[in-house]
């Protein structure tokens, strides 16, 4: 396998390939995951759920973003490694470019913003400075308090319009790529449709370009509630490499998520 780029991304999207995508937050899972064909590594602020235990990932610091993304940096050769700007260090974009610098300086190929209009600028300027922005829509976790909890977004017509027209302008503002996260799978469906840059999903059904776990739902090992769009692959294999090999494939294949692991 080549590297990974936002060309083989985008160029994945165009020929219909699915694109296999896992956190990580250590160079050793990273180079198992590597090693198994996983395309995209993310430095997610989930790390403040399954590494710290909290039960939100607001607590989570660019500093230790930082610091797992050097550690994921030396353990992937090929997987493009995206690193995931934590709770408000983006508020304006002043903040926004020194905190993405500092992720980037750490080894990440592209950061991860979640919200609609409210980046469009700020995403301007950071393609502008060089910097590849991912974009995330539907349940944006760094919002949990203001959704009054890990609630599927997007359900209601004028919600679901409303996120097309984010995705769309996410686009048009420079974002290459966009994470949708608990959405119903028509919902999912539409945006992948109406824009050129591939979406991955997580609880979002198997019509997004792309497929995300949080490493330790895949393993079944997530301390305390593991969300119903997830599989638990070592129950399946017995070992990690099968487990991770069986991921990847199932995504490829279109098997992974299955219609109960979806949402209508
Ligand atoms: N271990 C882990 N896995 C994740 O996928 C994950 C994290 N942590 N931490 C950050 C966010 C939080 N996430 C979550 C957490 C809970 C639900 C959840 O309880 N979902 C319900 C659906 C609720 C509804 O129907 O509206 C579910 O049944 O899965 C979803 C996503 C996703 N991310
Ligand atoms: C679940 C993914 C998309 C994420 O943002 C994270 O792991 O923090
Ligand atoms: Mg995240």
């Amino acid at each position: 396998m080549a590297k990974i780029t936002t060309s083989t991304l985008l160029k994945m999207k165009q020929n219909g390939e699915k694109i296999a995508a896992l956190t990580a937050y250590d160079a050793s899972f990273a180079q198992l995951f590597d090693a198994q064909g996983v395309h995209v590594l993310l430095i997610g602020d989930s790390m403040g759920m399954v590494l710290h235990g909290a039960d939100s990932t607001l607590s989570v610091t660019n500093e230790q973003i930082a610091y797992h993304t050097r550690c994921v940096r030396a353990g992937a050769d090929n997987a493009l490694v995206i690193a995931d700007m934590p709770f408000m260090t983006y508020y304006n974009a002043e903040k926004t470019l020194e905190n993405a610098h500092e992720l980037m300086a750490a080894g990440a190929n592209m950061i991860k913003m979640e919200g609609g209009d409210w980046l469009y600028d700020t995403i301007k300027k950071l393609t502008q400075n060089g910097i590849p922005v991912c974009g995330h829509l539907g349940l944006t976790p760094q919002s949990v308090n203001v959704f009054g909890g890990f609630k599927v977004q997007g359900r209601d017509n004028d919600k679901a319009q409303q996120m097309i027209e984010h995705a769309k302008g996410l686009e048009a503002a420079g974002a290459q790529l966009l994470v949708l996260e608990c959405v119903p799978t028509d919902l999912a469906k539409a945006i992948t449709d109406a824009i050129s840059i591939p979406t991955i999903g997580i609880g979002a059904g198997n019509v997004t370009d792309g497929q995300i776990l949080v490493m330790h739902d895949m393993f079944g090992i997530s301390s305390g509630y593991i969300p119903k769009f997830s599989k638990n692959y070592i129950a399946l294999t017995g070992n990690m490499r099968e487990a991770v090999d069986l991921y990847v494939s199932e995504v490829q294949s279109g098997e992974f998520p299955d219609e109960s692991r979806s949402f209508n």
